[in-house]
């Protein structure tokens, strides 16, 4: 950590508090910020040479592991033709066409730089298409920072404290409905009274940026009969869950039918890359083909094709996703039994890889209100001591964890182990500051 300090009060002096997100920035547990030298499989190694089993993943992308060689190679490879054009390439066809091919409900995709883009793209899109200005969201859900999607918002939002972002102009949110996630009768109730003016639905299916939240199948349902009743676009915002449920995403597990799918994250691999599409009908919709603006001096590069493709490659291989799946259910329930033996309050959630931990003594957590009714101190006090014994998890309690194929039955051992030692010191009162 010696380094790790030195290079976070360097980087303070030119970029804002050091980082340049500001989930990295350690600001919900406190402390300094680990400064990663390289990542290999499940690991991630600091500038002093400390090694953790990583939970983050980049925040989700890296469900392979991280420096995969496959991914690295098509990298390599594809960097030493050029590393942009502004003009079409065969790559970009050929990942439209794979995605397509894999997830439901998407005729035709384009392709941005990040989830940002996707979700602030897609909103324009449906806003057109429809020629309506309402949108409705959920509370805790956060759909990247464009200024429609960053009220009562999740992730760093809530870690900051301001999920309505000063910035964000009075006149745009007032077209945000903001609902109570899982909460049919409230989303029922929003629609029966505004449905003729909301050009859109958005959601994460399973969040995980109030940490984990698991969707009610009631509450699913519910979403796609009020958008086919008032003509809503409905919007999947699978930036995070979209190949973390198996390749078909969390509408394909869930068995959901979007409008709209948004994607990030996985899909590039690594790199920065969004994408957004849909049902032809909606998407022709987009320019050139149609009036909705929406561009990209660097969208489609040929650098993050080429690893989107080698990952798509990977995670279609039969046999993927089941020792993940299982590996995730092995240790939240490890992490549970954990805590028993502690006497410590706390439960998780999980779903496909996606997982979370609440320090809580309530026996479900299905909304934001139950998030913010959990012991984020501990949490905090859970994560440093965690940190301490190599295990790197999100640094705020409002994250989701992930699991990928690189981590091993011997790592989720030694994070059991890690935990029953910190709960047992949490229990004991002696977990420090
Ligand atoms: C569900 C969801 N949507 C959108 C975004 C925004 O993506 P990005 O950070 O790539 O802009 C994120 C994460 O950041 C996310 O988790
Ligand atoms: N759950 C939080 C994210 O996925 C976003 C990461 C970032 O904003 O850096």
């Amino acid at each position: 950590m010696v380094t790790s300090q030195a290079l976070f009060e360097r980087a303070n002096a030119h970029i804002p508090g050091g980082v340049n997100s500001p989930v990295r920035a350690f600001k919900a547990v406190g402390g300094t910020p680990v400064f990663i030298d390289r990542a290999d499989g499940a690991y991630l190694f600091d500038t002093d040479g400390n090694r953790y089993i990583d939970y983050v993943l980049s925040w989700g992308p890296m469900i392979m592991g991280h420096n995969h060689p496959e991914v690295r190679e098509a990298v390599v490879r594809q960097a030493e033709k050029g590393l942009s054009f502004g003009a079409p390439t065969e790559l970009e066809t050929q990942l439209a066409d794979r995605i397509c091919d894999i997830m439901p409900n998407m005729d035709m995709v384009r392709m941005v730089n990040s989830g940002t883009e996707a979700t602030m793209s897609a909103i324009r899109l449906a806003r057109g298409y429809t020629n309506r200005d309402k949108i409705v969201k959920f509370e805790g859900c956060y759909h990247g920072h464009s200024d429609s999607l960053l009220i009562k918002a999740g992730s760093g939002a809530l870690t900051l404290g301001v999920p309505s972002s000063p910035g964000v102009p009075a006149c745009l949110a007032e077209h945000t409905i903001t609902l109570t996630y899982n909460d049919t009768e409230g989303l029922r109730q929003c629609f029966a009274e505004h449905g003729d003016k909301i050009a859109c639905l958005i959601v994460e299916p399973v969040t995980g940026n109030m940490n984990c939240v698991l969707p009610k199948p009631e509450f699913l349902t519910a979403m796609r009969e009020v958008c086919n009743e008032s003509g809503a676009v409905f919007i999947l915002d699978e930036v995070m869950t979209g190949f973390r449920f198996g390749p078909h995403g969390a509408q394909g597990h869930y068995g959901i039918e979007a409008d709209i799918t948004t994607l990030g994250k996985i899909l590039g691999g690594g790199m920065p890359v969004g994408a957004f599409g849909g049902k032809r009908r909606i998407m022709e919709h987009i320019a050139p083909l149609g009036p909705v603006y929406q561009a990209g001096t660097l969208s489609g590069n040929p650098i993050a094709m080429a690893a989107g493709l080698a990952t798509m490659d990977i995670i279609t291989r039969p046999g993927f996703y089941q020792p993940i799946f299982d590996r995730t259910a092995r240790l939240c329930h490890g992490l549970e039994a954990a805590a028993d033996s502690a006497g410590v309050p706390f439960t998780t959630n999980h779903a496909g890889t996606m997982f979370g931990g609440f320090f809580t003594d309530a026996p479900k957590v299905e909304n934001y209100a139950d998030v913010m009714a959990c012991d984020t101190k501990t949490f905090g006090r859970f994560f440093h001591r965690m940190l301490e014994h190599g295990v790197y998890l999100a640094p705020a309690s409002y994250e989701a964890g992930f699991m990928s194929a690189a981590h091993t039955d011997e790592d989720i051992d030694k994070t059991i182990e890690a935990a029953n030692i910190v709960f047992h010191m949490i229990a004991a009162g002696s977990s420090g500051a």
